[in-house]
């Protein structure tokens, strides 16, 4: 299928296998799980990254960890297999979408009796097919919010095939618009520390044949004050029922920029990484990562030593800086929490 080529997360031959994200776009290798711990910290590692990727990942961990914790015990497996829950919960914070996933595996973990692989997997399964299907979904709505006049976008982060099941969230609408010819040129974020936006986004992109520049993250704003783009299209890790928006560290500052340049903002995210049971953005755990990554560039050291650095991987940007949310379920627009709780309601389009 068109600009649907990547897959980060597989399930073949009884593994799971992960497209090392560390190494791209210098190298693409898979690397082959059999066990939970490993996953878990596949996920902390971030050989694997994006909110829903990390679901997805995630579930595959579980049926890694029933078909262990069964052969081994084929009575107590349930006992055994929690302290595998609890590792792949505690890879990383933010992302919603790992506890969800998480969540959904062990209510079919409940309901099974007898050997619990094959019913796990196909629920592991199905979490990732939905995946793609609602990236689709959100790429046909989000599309449509572009006016067909061809300027530019601006993103911020990975959010594509590598950063979910397949197609992506916001890149997944870029793509999407960019077919639809609504989108001219795509401007990404490098987005320090971790370049996904240099690294991953401009390698899919470029993959794809869609025209893509790059902008150190502090030059948004000039970009914007020029004209060059319309829209401000991110993801998300965690939407609070207020419609608050957690998401790669920089989205706050870009939404700011944007709303003073008459930029809007869409947030494209799936109803995975809406978490109704927090009322708003001050109570989403914002993940503190290394100071080496700001401190270095490409694992290599280049702040002056002595130098101390402070990492939050996230920031929130507040409801009343994002003009829609979208998610498979339908597009929020000014987003409050009536308007959030009554789309969450909705059966998928
Ligand atoms: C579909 S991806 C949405 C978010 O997960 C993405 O924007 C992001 O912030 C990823 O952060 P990362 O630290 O790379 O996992």
């Amino acid at each position: 299928m068109k600009y649907d080529t990547i897959r980060a997360v597989l399930w073949e031959d009884e593994h799971l296998k992960l497209l090392d994200q560390r190494r791209l776009p210098a190298e693409e290798t898979y690397i082959e799980y059999d066990e939970p711990l490993a996953v878990a910290g596949a996920i902390r590692d971030m050989v694997v990254r994006g909110a829903p990727a990390i679901g997805v990942t995630a579930a595959y961990g579980v049926v890694l960890a029933a078909r262990r914790r069964y052969a081994a015990q084929p009575e107590g497996w349930r006992e055994a297999i929690r302290a595998d829950f609890e590792t792949l919960a505690a890879s990383r914070p933010t992302a919603v979408n790992l506890f969800w996933a998480l969540e959904r595996m062990g209510r079919v973990m409940d309901t099974v009796s007898g050997e619990p692989v094959a019913p796990l997997l196909a629920e592991a399964q199905r979490i990732h097919e939905e995946d793609v299907a609602a990236n689709r979904r959100m790429g046909e709505l989000g599309a449509a919010l572009i006016a067909a006049e061809g300027r530019g976008v601006l993103t911020h982060c990975n959010t594509g095939s590598l950063a979910t099941g397949g197609y992506g969230t916001a890149l997944g609408v870029i793509r999407s618009a960019f077919e639809q010819q609504r989108i001219a040129q795509v401007y990404a974020d490098e987005t320090r520390p971790w370049l996904q936006g240099a690294r991953l986004t401009a390698w899919e992109l470029v993959k794809d044949g869609i025209p893509v520049t790059l902008l150190a993250d502090g030059a948004g704003a000039a970009l914007m004050r020029e004209g060059r783009v319309s829209w401000l299209i991110v993801g998300s890790d965690r939407i609070a029922a207020n419609g608050d928006v957690a998401n790669k560290i920089g989205t706050y500052h870009a939404a700011i920029a944007a709303r003073y340049h008459g930029v809007k903002v869409m947030v494209v995210a799936p109803t995975s990484t809406v978490d109704m049971s927090l009322p708003g953005g001050d109570r989403i755990p914002i993940e503190s990562r290394s100071a080496d990554e700001v401190l270095g560039c490409g694992g290599r050291p280049v702040a002056a030593p002595g130098a101390k650095a402070w990492n939050p991987a996230f920031d929130v940007t507040p409801a009343e800086l994002i003009d829609a949310i979208v998610t498979e379920k339908g597009v929020v627009e000014q987003p409050t929490r009536a308007k959030m709780a009554d789309m969450m309601k909705k059966p998928v389009l």
